[in-house]
């Protein structure tokens, strides 16, 4: 079965704020994003690597990529103005009858070669492979007059990526028009009637968004708890 995986890193980092964006930051002395793609690229080599960035990025990613020698292969696709849009100009470009593909953010390079690989089992098995894991935190809902009220935390579920699936059904899931309720693949695929199937994710698998992340990253892989 032919398998790919959508590096989605078309963002601009806002919450980062940092003077480049996020993908490209160093940590454990390499940008994020090569991180990430080699993780994929030592689950399966013969995974195709879609990178998705934004397209004002690309010779500033080829400069890096020669600063730091890196070399597994993959193909470049500019982003677009949503994480949706990005994750469609990616899945546009992969014109195979039958494959899987995982979805999967650019700035969560710690995700787990396991994570990876039991999500493309499941994705071929049910249609679908979703990395979630479960609360640490107590939660309460809010309610319109002020008020809170509990949660069983038990019923929910944080969501990760990757986000995989088999690949004419994501495509033509991302064959709409996005609305807000669409924060990750899973509820693109759902909009269409389809359950998905969830699969154990992994703690170290954070997505790097504010300075606080990229400290913890560090501390992750100074203590030998990500790679
Ligand atoms: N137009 C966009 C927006 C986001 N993403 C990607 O989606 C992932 C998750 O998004 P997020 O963490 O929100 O990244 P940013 O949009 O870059 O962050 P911010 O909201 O702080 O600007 C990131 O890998 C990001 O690069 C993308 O490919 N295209
Ligand atoms: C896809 C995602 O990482 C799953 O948790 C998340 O929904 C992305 O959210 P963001 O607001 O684009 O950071």
């Amino acid at each position: 079965m032919n398998k790919a995986a959508v590096i989605v890193a078309g963002g601009k980092g806002t919450r980062m704020g940092a003077p480049i964006s996020k993908q490209y930051l160093p940590i454990g002395g390499e940008p994020v994003l090569m991180r990430t793609l080699r993780v994929f690229h030592e689950v399966d080599s013969s995974i195709k690597l879609i990178l998705v960035i934004p397209g004002t990025d690309f010779s500033y990613w080829e400069a890096l990529c020669d600063q730091y020698q890196f070399q597994i292969p993959h193909v470049l696709v500019a982003g677009g103005n949503s994480r949706f849009q990005s994750v469609r100009n990616g899945l546009d470009t992969l014109t195979w009858e039958e494959g899987l593909v995982a979805i999967h953010d650019g700035v969560r390079p710690f995700v787990k070669k396991e994570v990876i690989e039991h999500s493309f089992r499941e994705a071929l098995q049910s249609g679908s492979g979703i990395a979630v894991i479960a609360l640490k935190d107590s939660i309460r809902k809010l309610g319109d007059d002020g008020k809170s009220c509990y949660q069983e935390r038990q019923d929910f579920r944080l969501v990760q990526t990757p986000q995989t699936f088999l690949l004419s059904k994501i495509k033509k899931a991302f064959q709409v028009t996005e609305i807000p309720q669409f924060t990750d693949d899973a509820t693109v695929y759902e909009h269409q009637g389809w359950q998905v199937s969830l699969i154990a994710g992994n703690l170290e698998n954070i997505k790097i968004t504010t300075p606080e992340d990229l400290a913890y990253g560090e501390f992750l892989l100074s203590q030998g708890k990500a790679k």
